[in-house]
């Protein structure tokens, strides 16, 4: 007779990414590379992945060391017809077209069946702690699903960082902390930069004759409460640019009217008039570009809370001028593959195991989200209180040399903090904590 046993389950946990952008989905990719026992559902709001924005810029401490060029910085000094040369910064950025990266993904990830599109979560009942019953995730269509994990990898208005921080003021209320609650739901919604990008990509053949001739080479053009940053993707065949104005002041306030909208090339170079000839060619050449309000997520006092992990802008939307937020939506996603696939970690103590995700991540990406606005401060001659110059100059833009060698100096030593380390070193940082769990 012979006897027919039920298949043993080899699975450990089933985790649930909320968010198809660059985060949720190299999230999914490490886990794929790393284990053979987690099993990956992928839920995202749209009805088929398409990438917003142009292109994307990270650092060597995840695309490791290569030969790159320099980045040339440049000082729009206020009623002088071209732009002062400050300096070079070096290491750059490595650059690529978003969507490229995007399609690499989802081409190599098996578990790209398990994609399922047009699901919006609206929120997650996580069961009481100490319980390992699934988190049952419901979505704005009304259907539900279940997972053992949570991840929101669902960027800047993160549905889950919304359950998890009423959850976490609710907590605060009934231990009869209010204040404490009512700075926890203040960090739900994103607060505005003060700043607005204008963002697009031009065909280097669009260039060919303009008075543009920075085309092979990333560079940045500083001015009073504006920059414009360059660079070449796609092999050289075009330009990525993004052109920031800054409403002094704006920092942390709310913005009124859509995030992002439509524009054209001749409106942006309205917002540079005044500035040499290469810009304003440049940004003319602009096709049907982005106005896009920059958001940024208040620093959060945790990134996990049960079993549920934030990733990515969900965590830490920051402005872009330490080039790094997909950067850090990368890293968070190595990290966190790193320490799920490791074979101690099981659904019994995967909520400890968060907590080594937030230890390595959450100070690190915070100090990039710094470091970013404060770049941000120097590209638009925005700091207060800097000697040798006289209130006049400070609000006209006007710096003397020795202030231009000085911001130099700062952003220069700014991008190689950003460069210190490697990911790598902090894959084996988590390994090493994974011993003591
Ligand atoms: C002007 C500008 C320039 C930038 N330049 C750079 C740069 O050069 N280098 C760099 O590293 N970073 C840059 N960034 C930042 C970078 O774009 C983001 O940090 C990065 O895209 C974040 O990735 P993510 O996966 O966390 O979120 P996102 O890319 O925002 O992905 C979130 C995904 O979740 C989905 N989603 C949202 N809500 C839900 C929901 N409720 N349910 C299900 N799915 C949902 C969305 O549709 C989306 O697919 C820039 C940002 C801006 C604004």
């Amino acid at each position: 007779m012979s006897s027919t046993k039920a298949p043993v389950s080899t699975t450990k946990f089933r985790v649930a990414i909320v968010g198809a952008g660059l985060g949720g989905l190299l999230l999914a990719l490490f886990l794929q590379k790393y284990s053979t026992d987690i099993d990956v559902d992928i839920y995202e709001s749209a009805a088929k992945l398409a990438e917003l924005g142009a292109g994307i810029g990270v650092w060597p401490r995840i695309a490791g060391t290569r030969d790159s060029a320099e980045m040339a910085l440049y000082y729009r000094k206020a009623d002088e017809p071209e732009e002062v040369d400050v300096r070079a910064i070096e290491p750059a950025l490595l650059t690529f077209r978003r969507s490229d990266l995007q399609a690499v993904l989802v081409k190599h990830l098996q578990a790209a069946d398990r994609i399922f599109y047009s699901k919006r979560l609206a929120a997650y009942v996580e069961p009481k702690a100490g319980s390992l019953d699934p988190i049952v995730l419901q979505f704005k269509d009304g259907t539900t699903a279940t997972c053992d994990l949570l991840v929101g990898s669902d960027g800047i208005r993160s549905a889950v960082r919304r359950t998890m921080f009423s959850e976490l003021a609710d907590a605060a209320k009934d231990n009869g902390d209010s204040e404490q609650a009512a700075k926890l739901r203040s960090m739900i919604d994103p607060v505005w930069s003060g700043q607005v990008a204008y963002r697009g990509v031009v065909p280097v053949d669009k260039l060919e004759g303009s008075a543009f001739t920075d085309i092979d080479k990333p560079v940045i053009f500083i001015g009073k409460n504006k920059n414009v940053i360059s660079y070449p993707i796609s092999r050289g065949e075009a330009v990525n640019i993004a052109a920031f104005v800054r409403t002094p002041g704006g920092e942390g306030t709310t913005y009124e009217g859509p995030w992002v909208t439509e524009c054209t090339g001749p409106e942006v170079a309205e917002k540079f008039e005044g500035w040499s000839s290469g810009i304003q060619d440049l940004l003319k050449a602009m096709d049907k570009p982005l106005d896009w309000a920059v958001h940024t997520v208040r620093e959060l006092p945790t990134n996990v809370s049960g079993r549920v992990a934030l990733i990515g802008d969900a965590a830490h939307a920051m402005t872009p001028h330490q080039g790094s937020g997909a950067g850090q939506a990368i890293e968070d996603g190595f990290i966190l593959a790193t320490i799920l696939s490791h074979p101690s970690v099981k659904l019994s103590n995967v909520s400890k195991a968060l907590k080594i995700h937030d230890e390595l991540r959450r100070s690190f990406a915070h100090g990039v989200q710094l470091a970013s606005q404060q770049n941000a401060d120097l590209y638009h001659l925005y700091r207060l209180g800097w000697e040798h110059i006289t209130a006049a100059q400070s609000s006209k833009g006007d710096y003397p040399r020795e202030m231009l060698d000085a911001i130099g100096d700062e952003l220069e030593s700014a991008m190689r903090w950003a460069l210190h380390g490697s990911i790598l070193e902090d894959q084996q940082k988590a390994l090493k904590l994974l011993e003591q769990l």
